[in-house]
Parts: C-alpha cells; sequence; structure tokens
C-alpha cells in the first residue's frame, strides 16, 4: 500500500512523459508474466478487469487525497497511467503473438494472429462464417492460423486425434462459457475429462434408446404435425418454423414431460422465441473465449435468455415436486433426478449443475433436430425422384401405412437413415468446428505438429463437402450410404455431425428416432413440392453460422397423397 501511494505520489508530480514510460513497462511486464504463466489467464480475465476498475479508481481518489489535485487532474494521471499500461500491454502482445508465439508457423490472416476479435468481426460480417472461412482455407492451406492461438484444420486425419475416443484434446476454454467450476455447469460445459465421463452416466442411461419409452410421445407429436400438415393441406407452409415448432414440442415431451404447445397454437412457444433471438448475439460473444465470462458475470447480461431458464426452472421445480423415486422414469429430466435421488455418483452435483443440465436437454435437442428435419425435406423437395424412392419404400414396408408404423418396421427402412446421414452431411447442424485444446506436449498429425494448449478444430460444414474425400461432394447421394458404398468410397469419408469418442451427441438415438418417425409420417402420407414462387436457393444458401445452423424460411406444400 505505501509503494502504491510513494508511486502516485511521484506520478502526481512526474512530467505526462514519465508516466507513460514508466507504465508501459509495467504494461510490457504484466504481458511476459501472463505470457509465461502456467494457468490460462483468459479464464481470469473478468477478476483481472475487476481489480483494474478498483485500482482506477482508487488511484484517482488517492491522487485527489495525496496531491490535493482536482478531481479533472486526477482522472487525467490515473488515466494516464492505464493509457501507458496498455501501450506497453498491446504492443508486447502484438510482437509476442507474430513472432514468438507457439502458432507463429501456421498461415492466416495477420490480424487473426494478433486477435481473435477478427473471427467475431467475420462472423458479424454477413453472418456466415463458414463461407468466410472456407475462403480462407482454400487462400492458406489446410492448417489454418484463425486466432492466436486456434487453428482451424481441415484433414481427416486431425479428427480421431483431436476428437477420437483415445484423445488427449480437451474441450477448449470456449466450453466454460457459463462458469469455470465443473461442479456448477452443465454436462456440455464440463472441461476435465474424468469429471465429464462420470457425469455422462446419467445422460446415457436417460437417453440410451429407450425406444419402447420415448417412441409413443414421439409418434403422438407426430401425429399432431400431420394433423397440423393435413389442415393446411395445399397452402404453402414455411417447414423451417413447423420442424421448429415441432422437435421442440417432441423434446419438452421427451426431456420434460411437459411438450410446449407450439404445433398446437401455430405460434413458438414465447420463452423458444425470446431464446433464438437471443442465440445470435449469444454465438457471435462465443467467438472470444474468455468474453461469455466476462459478459455472464455482468448483472442483466443474460436477460434476453432469462424467460427461457425460467421456464425451465419451473418444470424442474415442478418435476422435483412430484418426483416419484419408485417409478420408472419417463423423461430426461426425470432420469437425471433419479440419478440424485439414488445418490449415483453420475448425478448432477448442485442445483446450478441440474438446472444448467435441464436447459441443455432442450437446447441440445430440439434446434439439430429441427434444422436436419427441415434440411431433409427441403433436399428431398429439390430431388423428387428421392422423395418418391423413399415413399415407394415406406408403402412396401408398411402397407397399412403410417399409423402401423413402429420402430421395427421402420428401422428396416434402411433409406430414411441414409437420408438422415447425407442430409448431416451436407448440412451438419452444428456447424463450427468444435475447439478442443492440444495437450502439454502438443499433437503430430501426420507431418504435421501443434504445440500444447493450441485450442484445434475441424469444420465440419467444410471437410464433410471436400473432393478430397467424397465423391461428388456437392451432390444429394443417399445411395452412397448403402448400396454405393464401395463404388463412392464412404467409409473414407469424414463425417463428424455427432462428434465422436467421449463427447459425441448423448441424444443420437433420440434424433434418430424423430427423424425416423417424422420423414416417414411426412412422406408416406404427403407429396411434398416447393410452394410457387419458392425456389429454395436462398434457404439452401444463405443459413446464418452462430452458434448453431439459423435456417431462412422455406416454403413447402403438403398435399395428402389420397388427393393427389
Ligand atoms: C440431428 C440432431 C443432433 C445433432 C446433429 C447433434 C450434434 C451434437 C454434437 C456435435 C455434439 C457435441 C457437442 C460438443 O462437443 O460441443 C452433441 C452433444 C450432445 N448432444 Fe446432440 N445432436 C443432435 C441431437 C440431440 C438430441 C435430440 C439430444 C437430446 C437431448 C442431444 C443431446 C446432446 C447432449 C446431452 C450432448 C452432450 C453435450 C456435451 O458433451 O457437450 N443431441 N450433439
Amino acid at each position: 500500500m505505501a509503494s502504491i501511494t510513494t508511486f502516485l505520489s511521484r506520478c502526481a508530480q512526474a512530467n505526462t512523459l514519465q508516466v507513460l514510460r514508466t507504465s508501459a513497462v509495467i504494461g510490457v511486464c504484466f504481458h511476459i508474466a501472463i505470457a509465461r504463466a502456467s494457468f490460462e489467464f483468459e479464464q481470469y480475465m473478468f477478476p483481472f478487469l475487476a481489480l483494474a476498475s478498483v485500482l482506477h479508481i482508487s488511484e484517482i481518489l488517492l491522487s485527489v487525497i495525496l496531491s490535493r489535485q482536482g478531481i479533472a487532474g486526477a482522472i487525467l494521471q490515473a488515466s494516464l497511467f492505464w493509457i501507458g499500461f496498455s501501450i506497453g500491454f498491446l504492443t508486447s502482445l502484438l510482437i509476442y503473438r507474430l513472432f514468438l508465439h507457439r502458432c507463429r508457423k501456421f498461415p492466416g490472416p495477420l490480424v487473426a494472429k494478433f486477435t481473435r476479435f477478427y473471427a467475431v468481426y467475420l462472423n458479424a460480417k454477413d453472418a456466415q462464417f463458414y463461407q468466410e472461412l472456407g475462403r480462407l482455407h482454400d487462400r492458406y492451406g489446410d492448417y489454418l492460423r484463425v486466432g492466436p492461438r486456434e487453428v482451424s484444420i481441415l484433414d481427416a486425419a486431425a479428427i480421431p486425434i483431436i476428437y477420437g475416443p483415445n484423445t488427449k484434446c480437451i474441450k477448449a476454454t470456449w466450453y466454460a462459457a457459463n462458469g469455470l467450476d465443473a461442479d456448477e455447469v452443465s454436462i456440455g460445459g464440463i472441461r476435465d475429462p474424468a469429471k465429464y465421463r462420470l457425469r455422462r452416466r446419467a445422460w446415457d442411461r436417460g437417453l440410451s434408446i429407450k425406444g419402447k419409452l420415448y417412441l409413443p410421445r414421439v409418434k403422438a407429436q407426430t401425429d399432431i404435425l400431420l394433423q397440423q400438415l393435413m389442415n393446411r393441406a395445399g397452402q404453402p407452409m414455411d417447414i423451417s418454423e413447423w420442424a421448429m415448432f415441432y422437435s421442440f414440442d417432441v423434446m419438452g415431451d421427451v426431456g420434460f414431460g411437459n411438450p410446449f404447445t407450439n404445433m398446437a397454437t401455430g405460434r413458438e412457444d414465447p420463452a423458444i422465441y425470446a431464446m433464438h433471438k437471443n442465440i445470435w448475439p449469444l454465438g457471435m460473444i462465443l467467438t472470444i473465449p474468455w468474453f461469455p465470462l466476462l459478459v455472464g458475470a455482468i448483472p442483466g447480461a443474460k436477460a434476453g435468455l432469462s424467460e427461457f431458464y425460467g421456464v425451465c426452472t419451473k418444470t424442474l421445480e415442478d418435476k422435483q415436486k412430484m418426483f416419484e423415486s419408485d417409478k420408472e422414469p419417463t423423461n430426461v429430466v426425470a432420469w437425471l433426478l433419479k440419478a440424485i435421488e439414488e445418490k449415483d455418483v453420475s448425478a448432477s452435483p448442485t442445483h446450478e449443475s441440474l438446472a444448467g443440465d435441464t436447459q441443455g436437454v432442450i437446447l441440445a435437442g430440439s434446434d439439430t433436430t429441427a434444422n436436419t428435419l427441415s434440411n431433409a425435406l427441403f433436399l428431398l423437395t429439390k430431388h423428387p425422384e428421392k422423395q418418391q424412392r423413399l415413399r415407394e419404400l415406406l408403402h412396401a414396408a408398411v402397407p397399412e401405412g403410417y399409423n402401423a408404423w413402429d420402430y421395427t418396421k421402420g428401422k428396416n427402412v434402411t433409406y430414411i437413415d441414409d437420408i438422415i446421414n447425407e442430409t448431416l452431411r451436407l448440412k451438419p447442424p452444428i456447424i463450427q468446428g468444435l475447439p478442443h485444446e492440444t495437450p502439454a506436449e502438443g499433437i503430430q498429425i501426420g507431418d504435421k505438429y501443434i504445440p500444447g494448449h493450441v485450442n484445434v478444430s475441424v469444420p465440419g460444414t467444410l471437410i464433410q463437402r471436400d473432393s478430397r474425400w467424397w465423391k461428388q461432394p456437392n451432390g444429394f447421394i443417399p445411395e452412397r450410404w448403402t448400396e454405393k458404398r464401395e463404388e463412392m468410397g464412404t467409409a473414407n469419408g469424414p463425417w463428424i455431425p455427432f462428434q465422436l469418442g467421449m463427447h459425441s451427441c448423448a441424444g443420437k438415438n433420440l434424433a434418430y428416432l424423430t427423424l425416423r418417425i417424422a420423414l416417414s409420417a411426412i412422406v408416406q402420407n404427403f407429396e411434398i413440392p416447393f410452394a410457387p414462387g419458392e425456389t429454395g436457393e436462398k434457404f439452401d444458401g444463405n443459413y446464418l453460422s452462430s452458434l448453431m445452423m439459423t435456417l431462412r424460411p422455406l416454403k413447402l406444400v403438403f398435399t395428402p397423397i389420397s388427393s393427389s
């Protein structure tokens, strides 16, 4: 304290240049200290900025008290310190990141090497980061530096090393957007592999195909969808919107045991509407790993999501009150509650983590399934011969019609899965490469060495359409998954819409179940052309890439088969 006081009183007397010089040296020293630190400084950005603000204000007050200068002069004096500090800090950071950083050998745009805000700019420019990333890869090659310590990789050999079951990489800081304590966040936010594995067991128990449990509920929601399509038969319908209504209602039912009522009302539930409105800025700020932590710590910053979080919390409280431990759970959240009741090691350890998991059920399962359904219907409409083939196969497998559809009969029509897989290849709903951090010793991918503590990612959207691994990469060819598998070399194609290894999608089986039922029901009952004036071009080429894919409207007409 005494030394700060002395320093400040000297500052008050010294001339401007001296203050700037001294503070710049402090800025450089500070940067060197954090660059050499063994912890991730970005995790502590909020405490650092809070401390800096407190110091700044204290400095002003001390200056006023000690040097008896006016408040304006004190603010000026204190600001000089921070200006000098920032100049020193940023200059040191710039030199380090451009010339000395462990990622310096990877090519990329100059600004990207210096700051991650470049990626925010690319994201914000036209909301199509995946296209910008594709252009950058074309220009700089397969190993592209997209941030100071971020490397985007277009190499199939990288996938098992980064994401596979035996990977030594861990989830990057990006995942810790909701907090650093693994016991207080949802499963998606856990970076520690051991803790993740434990928690994942409760999810796998609740989601591993409870076919007989969930099928009737998915089917009940699908019946509502069919009825609504029937009510609007022959009229243009925006399938991007209706697929969203459907999948949120399914996830509300299967996830909570409480369907939202989107389909019944024909309107998006207000809580989901508010959440969707805010997902875009959220996706943008997530680009900077430390930014969400900072924003999250500001009271009211997540207000846009509060309505959705409120619905989840209320539902969770109701479920907790009504929970009957002697009965087998009938929805995903009830399975998570059962783990708590049984004091299982996989149980969500705190109220906060359980609340996060409850939100996660809806967030992880709804948009992803909805986008896949809309995209599959778009592709089937664009390729009516594939639509007709699916219809014929369904009629052959279930001649009595959709009402007689059951899991076994549906599963036999493998062409549905071919369509789903091909849709997920062309349009994976999670567009951007998921960042994982390399271990301290780094990783070796062929002849490329990537040093430790680098955030690496493989962008699925790009690699799944790369002609080095996929024949006719932009064609919609469901047959490549079965009868043309050999001919098209499908087995060698990198395909990661659900991720790999321990972090792979926990809800994959539920997603297939829902998509199989929805596609069967729709295609067996309706012929689907584009609505008059709709070409699907805007829908196809202009989806927004944020946290998830955000689709443009797509107008289709559903003509009942019997009257067609
Ligand atoms: C076509 C539909 C789906 C796709 C393409 C998809 C994709 C993914 C991907 C890529 C991940 C890894 C995320 C990461 O590492 O950051 C993931 C994780 C997960 N998904 Fe899905 N998902 C789908 C449907 C579902 C459904 C229906 C549920 C049901 C609740 C679900 C629940 C989860 C959960 C719990 C995780 C684990 C979170 C984590 O470990 O980070 N997903 N999904």
